[in-house]
């Protein structure tokens, strides 16, 4: 709703005076920084200067000590405040152009005052009256604007529900200090906002929603009551977006105790972390840690001297594999069994055990020589009592284990120096001989402390090996884990077996392993981290959740996922309609339904809240409205109103006409002014084959690939699930055919493939077109 000319004029009036104090402030803060800039360094410089420094005498060293902790407490002060006004000076250069985007007018049950409430990225404080300028969007009143439309209203502080009416909710576009719209919105948050916003380019990296967050949106980036957060968001509706404005709301919240190294966000791969890499700092707040689990897995694992697999990889096998092969089904009872929690019980019963005995010790070594044996590290390990946690007996034996190796090394030193000196050619003074000794007996057993203190004396790979080749072992961990075995059991123990002789860990082989190796060397646990949060939750298995629920034993966890677009195999992918299995492989009792409320169930179902986001943002509603009929019985989505053109089906009768389609297809739509084309392939063998035919007739068309860092807009190729939480302009289906997508494994990513375009969805096929969709 459009506002009158003269309020307009005292919004455009208020919008200056606030950039006013703000420039002020911004002067201030200036001074404020270079004054404490130059008293850190000038402390740093006299930090010796102003230390008495006299040992003659105990007393003396201790007060030398304590002139020098006073010192460094002093200058640590002054570093703080430095940066302190650096922050405050950075977030408000930041806002000085749009210090705000909205209003509420609210009056609390029993006040006779309406209260202007003017919302912006950050708070700002007019130092001279304390009137409140802005508020932050993650103060607690803010939420009112979020939460509700114009009448009866509520929002919670620390120590009560606040109640009242909400009189008026407005919104503003101010771009380089000029207000240039604004307009009062009712139920929801402004639609013609949204529709301004979503109506925009994509570019190669993520936006904030902050002016926009809807209602249930708000419900999960505010939610501080459950342990467990599962959002199951259709494809669009924003959990990417949520699962970041989240990350900036609890550390405001919890400004004071929480910290950015307290929270992790696991994303799919470093292409996706580059994509959302530029919402927390528009948002004010510094970047967290980042990573993807195969980083973690590969850090977990880099001492072993195995080459792990990508989960790209292992899916790419699985897309372009067919059932007859007999590698093909073994592999994927595999994956099945070794992402289930039947094989989680196991490992765990193993963890058990070895708590009585069983942990394989190796030999530790200079060259040939044995310096203390295996068997001897066991006989230690296992005569403490066994009331010691493993990781403790662990650390008591490695600090044996340095201390013997200290006792090795004055050894070995001694040998070196009688050495030396019987050399005849060798004409150095007594302290040299002695230097170059202690030199050589030190670089001599420092590989070996290294080892100690990695425990890489534990043989983890070797007791995983054991569990697919010992049959007893076998017995007894299955009348522990009261699993029973599978009944592709041999199938897999050969297959686990083999891979791991070539040197190759499986990725489904690398999360039990990394567990194992967890449970061995007591060292399983990350206290550290207070918020675990998990996009594209629908991609990790029982076992991963299981197991991050172990290693982040302090954590909240929010996992936000769409089971619609679940195109990973394992234990409880949606076979139904996914790509969990083709017929004839695994265990179909294990493969059934489950999707997200599995989790709960593991994660615990008390402390466990399910959301769902239905609303789609991302795509018109004809696109949303096509890709949901690739899926017919799958989550409900609902598209947002916003209109576009019709997606195209365009069918080619032979190759050499689906490649002029495709390119004609991505001219179009760059002509049309797109700044991001993709073009969507299966898989990676398609892609690479595409993008050697597309290239000549697109000279600037850029390949994808899972390696891929960075991407640039433009006209890119590359496979579905690469494409997997990203979006463009413009989507071009490279080949949608029958001969392509056909498979119950195929339907989700095909799902996925369509859900990616803001504005254009160009569909081609070559002959007959997909089953998934329904035929003109
Ligand atoms: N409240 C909102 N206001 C403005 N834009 C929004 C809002 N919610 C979502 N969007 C936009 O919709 C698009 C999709 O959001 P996002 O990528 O977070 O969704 P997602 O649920 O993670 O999608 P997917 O599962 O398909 O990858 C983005 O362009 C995002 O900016």
């Amino acid at each position: 709703m459009a506002i009158g000319k003269e309020e307009r004029d005292n919004e455009a009036q208020r919008v200056s005076v606030v950039r006013t104090h703000i420039k002020q402030r911004i002067e201030e803060l200036r001074v404020t920084v270079d004054e404490r800039r130059s008293e850190a360094t000038a402390i740093g410089r006299s930090f010796w200067d102003d230390i008495s420094v006299n040992a003659d005498n105990d007393d003396d060293l201790i007060e030398t000590a304590a002139s020098m902790a006073q010192q460094e407490h002093v200058l640590q002060g002054q570093e703080r405040s430095y940066r302190l006004a650096q922050d405050a000076l950075r977030k408000l250069q930041r806002v000085v152009d749009a210090p705000y985007f909205s209003r509420i007018d609210f009056q609390e049950k029993g006040e006779q005052a309406r209260e202007k409430i003017y919302i912006g990225l950050t708070s700002f404080i007019d130092s001279k009256t304390d009137e409140i300028l802005i508020y932050d969007w993650r103060a607690p009143i803010a939420s009112v604007f979020y939460d509700y439309p114009p009448g009866p209203a509520t929002y919670r502080t620390p120590e009560m529900d606040v109640s009242g009416e909400l009189w008026l909710k407005r919104q503003y576009i101010i771009k380089a200090g000029e207000l240039q719209d604004v307009f009062d919105t009712g139920l929801s948050i402004g639609d013609e906002m949204l529709q301004k916003m979503l109506s925009r380019s994509a570019d190669e990296k993520m936006s904030s929603i902050v002016t926009t967050i809807q209602r249930e949106q708000n419900q999960i980036i505010r939610d501080d009551q459950h342990k467990v957060l599962v959002v199951q968001g259709a494809a669009g509706s924003g959990k990417t977006s949520v699962a970041l404005q989240r990350i900036a709301y609890l550390l405001y919240k919890y400004r004071t105790t929480l910290s950015a190294d307290n929270m992790i966000l696991f994303s799919p791969n470093s292409l996706f972390s580059d994509y959302v890499s530029r919402v927390l700092p528009e948002l004010g707040e510094a970047t967290m840690q980042q990573t993807t689990f195969q980083d973690y897995l590969t850090h977990k694992l880099t001492d072993m001297g195995l080459k792990l697999e990508d989960p790209y990889d292992q899916l790419e096998f699985i897309l372009t594999g067919t059932d007859h092969n007999p590698e093909y089904t073994a592999r994927l009872n595999n994956i099945t069994y070794k992402t289930s929690e039947a094989f989680l019980a196991v490992i765990e019963a193993y963890g058990e055990k070895l708590k009585n005995g069983g942990i394989r010790f190796l030999d530790l070594a200079v060259g040939k020589k044995v310096l203390i044996t295996g068997a001897e590290l066991s006989e230690r390990f296992y005569s403490k009592p066994s009331i010691l946690a493993i990781g403790e007996r662990m650390e008591q034996l490695s600090e044996w284990i340095l201390e013997q190796l200290d006792v090795f090394q004055a050894d070995v030193q001694k040998r070196f120096y009688r050495k030396l000196v019987r050399e005849p050619k060798y004409m150095g003074s007594e302290p040299e001989m002695k230097k170059m000794s202690r030199v050589k007996a030190h670089k001599a057993i420092n590989p070996l402390r290294e080892k100690a203190q990695k425990l890489a004396y534990v043989d983890v790979l070797g007791m995983y090996i054991e569990l697919f080749t010992d049959p007893s072992l076998q017995q007894e961990l299955v009348k522990l884990a009261d699993q029973p075995l599978p009944e592709a059991w041999t199938t897999i123990s050969t297959f686990t077996v083999d891979a791991l002789a070539q040197g190759n860990l499986l990725y489904e082989d690398a999360t039990p392993l990394v567990y194992l190796k967890g449970l061995v060397e007591g060292q399983l646990r990350v206290g550290t981290i207070r918020y675990c949060l998990v996009d594209e939750a629908q991609d990790y298995s029982p076992f991963h959740y299981a197991y991050l629920k172990k290693l982040f034993p302090r954590a909240r966890f929010t996992l936000l996922g769409d089971w619609n677009q679940g195109i990973f195999t394992h234990a409880n992918a949606n076979v139904s309609e996914g790509v969990a299995v083709s017929s004839g492989a695994a265990q179909p009792e294990q493969m059934q339904e489950h999707g997200y409320s599995s989790i709960s169930e593991l994660m615990g179902e008390d402390e466990t809240e399910t959301i769902r986001l239905i609303k789609s943002y991302r795509s018109t509603r004809e696109i949303t409205e096509f890709a949901c009929q690739v899926l017919p019985g799958g989550e409900p989505v609902e598209a947002f109103s916003r209109s576009g053109e019709e997606p195209r089906l365009l069918r080619a009768a032979n190759e050499q006409e689906l490649i002029r389609l495709v390119a004609e297809a991505a001219a179009l739509r760059q002509g049309g002014g797109a700044s991001s084309v993709a073009i969507i392939c299966k898989t990676e063998r398609e892609t690479e084959y595409a993008h050697g035919r597309l290239k000549p007739l697109l000279p600037g068309l850029a390949r994808i690939s899972k390696d891929t860092l960075h991407y640039e807009a433009g006209v890119m190729i590359l496979p579905a699930y690469l494409a997997k939480g990203l979006e463009f302009d413009a989507v071009i289906i490279y080949d949608a055919g029958a001969a392509v997508y056909a498979e119950a494994k195929e339907r989700k990513l095909f799902y996925t493939a369509c859900t990616r375009p803001l504005h254009h969805l160009d569909v081609c096929y070559l002959g007959e077109l997909t089953p998934f969709l329904p035929s003109k």
